[in-house]
């Protein structure tokens, strides 16, 4: 595969081009392309339903384009056999909402997982990568305790430590704020931040948290309808002056996202309803 020209992307490690993806029938992402810059911090974000998870999804390997390309360092997710996405997914690192953690082990054991499943490496070097990464998240002390044993936020902590365990060059966090209180909320963007800069990660983030998104991600990409509606950073995208981004950016509650989910038209959901009503001389409302 070559490597893409750095005159045309900028130094991207993620890129979509014209992606279309959908589910069935339903059409989520239409000619879609975006751009993740290596080593910061971009953030996915759009009305609910409008295909940031998808795309996280497309990224790694577990949907593949209908048209278009997803590249990862330059390579074409959507055209690797198992064995490359197997490899490629070693070099991402992902957190989905609650990152859940087997409640059956210790911390340890939790964040050892992925050494323990994916290399051979020996019992003194695991415990010494499991301790540094448990280090980086604040929570050496904990390692002995069960999932049971800690709290949401501490657990959000462990599982970002599993997912950097083998060392990824991106990580991708979908809702790394859910369900936290303002405090645990706060230790996790600055980690988020802390752990992109000294380990030269790129990070994704898909998040709904407006404040502190902006104020964490250098790169904001703001989807709308199946497409992007802004990308740049926090500031450009801020005074944007498509309706949709003020609309998202503005938490405006009307604007261009509708608030109803595609379907039938109340006539066709409601019209039999209403024409036996009528027929009962109940309609006139
Ligand atoms: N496995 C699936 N099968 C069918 N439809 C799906 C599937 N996963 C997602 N969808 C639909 O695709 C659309 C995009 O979903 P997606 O989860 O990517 O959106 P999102 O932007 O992450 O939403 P949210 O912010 O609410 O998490 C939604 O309308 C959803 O209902």
């Amino acid at each position: 595969m070559p490597p893409e020209s750095s005159s045309s992307t900028g130094d991207a490690l993620v890129q979509l081009r014209d992606v279309t993806f959908g589910y069935g029938d339903r059409v989520v992402l239409r000619d879609l392309s975006l751009q993740v810059p290596r080593g910061k911090v971009t953030a996915i974000m759009g009305a609910s339903g409008g295909g940031k998870t998808t795309i996280l999804r497309l990224i790694g390997g577990q949907h593949r384009a209908q048209q278009g390309q997803v590249l990862v360092d330059g390579q074409d997710v959507g055209a690797m056999d198992m064995q490359q996405l197997y490899a490629a997914r070693r070099r991402m690192g992902m957190l989905f909402q609650f990152g859940a953690l087997f409640t059956d082990m210790s911390v340890f054991e939790n964040v050892a997982f992925p050494l323990r499943e994916h290399t051979q490496l020996p019992e003194v070097l695991v415990r010494d990568i499991v301790l540094m990464k448990l280090g980086a998240v604040g929570l050496r002390g904990a390692r002995d305790l069960m999932p049971s044993q800690i709290s949401g936020g501490m657990a959000r902590r462990v599982a970002l430590a599993r997912a950097i365990v083998l060392d990824p060059a991106l990580i991708m966090y979908d809702e790394p704020f859910a369900g936290l209180d303002p405090i645990s909320l706060g230790t996790t963007a600055q980690l988020i931040r802390r752990l992109n800069d000294a380990m030269g990660l790129t990070t994704i983030i898909v998040s709904h948290d407006l404040d502190e998104t902006f104020a964490l991600a250098d790169h904001v990409v703001i989807l709308g309808p199946g497409n992007v509606a802004a990308q740049g950073t926090p500031d450009a995208v801020r005074a944007s002056s498509d309706p949709l981004v003020h609309q998202f950016v503005g938490a405006l509650p009307t604007g261009p996202v509708p608030f109803h989910y595609p379907g039938p038209t109340v006539a066709e959901d409601f019209g039999g309803l209403a024409a036996a009503r009528g027929n009962r001389g109940e309609g006139g409302a």
